[in-house]
């Protein structure tokens, strides 16, 4: 029924061991055919979790000294008959024994297929098989324990609760359905009760899934100004590099530069360095500002720097007033150029606003902001994160108006009882969908696209 498939299972460089990697149902006949054991044995009658040592040979040449695993169904990672081979970590032997294993049979592996088959043959469920690629992708340490999570199932035990807490209404419902008229007040309550549960806990999971998305991409610190207060060079000193043009001109900056930071508790922090905000001076400049309204929207934290040895402006003061307005945003009110005498008074400014001062030319205060960003980031209780793809996080949503619907329906008893188990009949389906028991052919492709080769 399925056939073999094949892949290289490690980047393609120099490297110590290079890893190709087999599942299907023959796939040990097809490595039989071009291995040569050291000891006399046959690959089809050795132990599942076994590894062998021997040599490739094809067509009486010695391709690579190698070391195979075999792994028999349906105890593999894949659930069918797998095979590995360790060659040494050269591109060309890599090659070389991949188009040899397809001569004697198998078929290069599309993207995410191993996993695929994972899911397919009940190994794992949608959510854990994206959750592998999650895993491989994650850029800091936080992202990776997320992952690992969603691998053990945490995310997939929550789902699972939500649908039998559906289902159970549903049981609940068809009883009832042939004679609404039975239906009485304590039952009503107690739907209502049980929907109103299940759409508070699929919102949680929206708001997770929220911080899910900056523990994947990083948290957004922006640092906008007026020109000139030295944004650019508080930039390069978080960044500890040159990276951002730094002139006594203003308007330097007229797009924006984003700078990685990992902080010490494994969180990874986007900075973005942008064109100064005030009048626009010309059509460049406008097309700056527009962009950075843009970062300005997807950041977490702003930081608003002004220039302590100046008066601060008018246009400055209104301008931090228009971003404090802001909603969900945590703004910190940046004094630079503290070496300086200082001229700004500070009372013109919103008291409530917390302050750091700080020398980006002495790199004096570049600690305390980053303390100040660490303590931002774990006062958002990260740990709860959820990684959920657009598909899914549109199906929760789904869900969501499901249940405000089903609510308005049950305020209308008993004349719609019917369309209240069409309701939550969708309910039951769109989480199976999520947790992928149902197929939904589409998302489970995409889902599988973004893979590596291999995978
Ligand atoms: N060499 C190698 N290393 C690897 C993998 C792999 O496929 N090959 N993995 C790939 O991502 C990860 C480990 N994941 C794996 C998950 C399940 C099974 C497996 O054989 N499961 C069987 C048997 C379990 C058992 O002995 O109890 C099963 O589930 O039935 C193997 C690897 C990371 N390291
Ligand atoms: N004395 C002193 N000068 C500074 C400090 N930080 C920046 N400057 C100077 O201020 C000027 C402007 O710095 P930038 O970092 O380019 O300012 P910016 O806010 O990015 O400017 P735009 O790109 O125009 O928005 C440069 O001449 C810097 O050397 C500081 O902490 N102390
Ligand atoms: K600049």
């Amino acid at each position: 029924m399925k056939d073999n498939i094949v892949a290289i299972a490690t980047p393609l460089g120099f490297s110590a061991i290079g890893v190709i990697r087999l599942s299907g149902p023959d796939v040990i006949d097809i490595v039989k055919k071009i291995f040569i054991p050291k000891k006399e044995k046959d690959l089809k009658e050795v132990l599942s979790h076994t590894i062998h040592y021997g040599n490739i040979v094809y067509k009486n040449e010695i391709i690579d000294e190698v070391l195979v695993a075999v792994y028999k169904a349906p105890k593999s990672y894949t659930g069918e008959d797998m095979v590995e081979i360790f060659t040494h970590g050269s591109p060309i032997i890599l090659e070389e024994i991949l188009k040899i294993l397809v001569e004697e049979g198998a078929r290069i592996a599309e993207r995410g297929e191993f996993t695929k088959r994972a899911f397919l043959n009940g190994k794992v469920d949608l959510l854990q098989a994206e959750s592998i690629n999650e895993i491989i992708r994650a850029e800091s340490k936080i992202a990776l324990k997320r992952a690992l999570s969603k691998l053990k199932g945490e995310l997939s035990r929550k789902l699972r609760d939500l649908k039998s807490k559906v289902e159970y209404l549903r049981i609940y419902l068809e009883a009832s359905i042939d004679f609404p008229e039975d239906v009485e007040e304590k039952e009503k309550e107690d739907w209502i009760r049980n929907i109103e549960e299940i759409k508070k806990e699929v919102s949680d999971l929206l708001e997770k899934a929220e911080k899910g998305d900056w523990i994947r991409e990083g948290y957004g610190v922006i640092l906008v100004g007026r020109p000139n207060v030295g944004k650019s060079s508080l930039f390069n000193a978080l960044m500890r590099e040159d990276r951002a043009i730094v002139t006594p001109i203003p308007g330097t900056t007229r797009d924006y530069i984003e700078g990685e930071l990992y902080l010490s508790s494994g969180h990874l922090v986007k900075i973005y360095d942008t064109a100064g905000l005030g009048i626009p001076k010309d059509i460049l400049d406008k097309m700056g500002m527009e962009r950075t309204e843009k970062i300005l929207e997807k950041s977490n934290l702003i930081l608003f720097v002004v220039d302590g040895s100046c008066e601060a402006s008018e246009e400055e003061i209104n301008l931090l007033e228009k971003i404090k307005s802001y909603q969900n945003k945590k703004l910190i009110l940046v004094v630079n150029k503290i070496d300086l005498p200082q001229k700004v008074d500070l009372s013109v400014f919103p008291k409530d606003i917390e302050k750091i001062f700080v020398s980006a030319k002495e790199r004096k205060g570049i600690e305390e902001i980053e303390k100040v960003i660490e303590r931002h980031i774990t006062s958002q209780d990260v740990e709860d994160g959820i990684f959920l793809n657009m598909y899914h996080r549109e199906k929760l949503k789904e869900v969501y108006n499901l249940c405000e619907e089903g609510l308005n329906v049950l305020k209308n008893l008993p004349q719609s009882l019917d369309v209240l188990g069409d309701i939550i009949y969708d309910m039951d389906r769109a989480f199976g969908e999520i947790l992928g028991e149902e197929v939904s052919l589409d998302i489970t492709d995409k889902i599988f696209e973004n893979f590596c080769v291999g995978k």
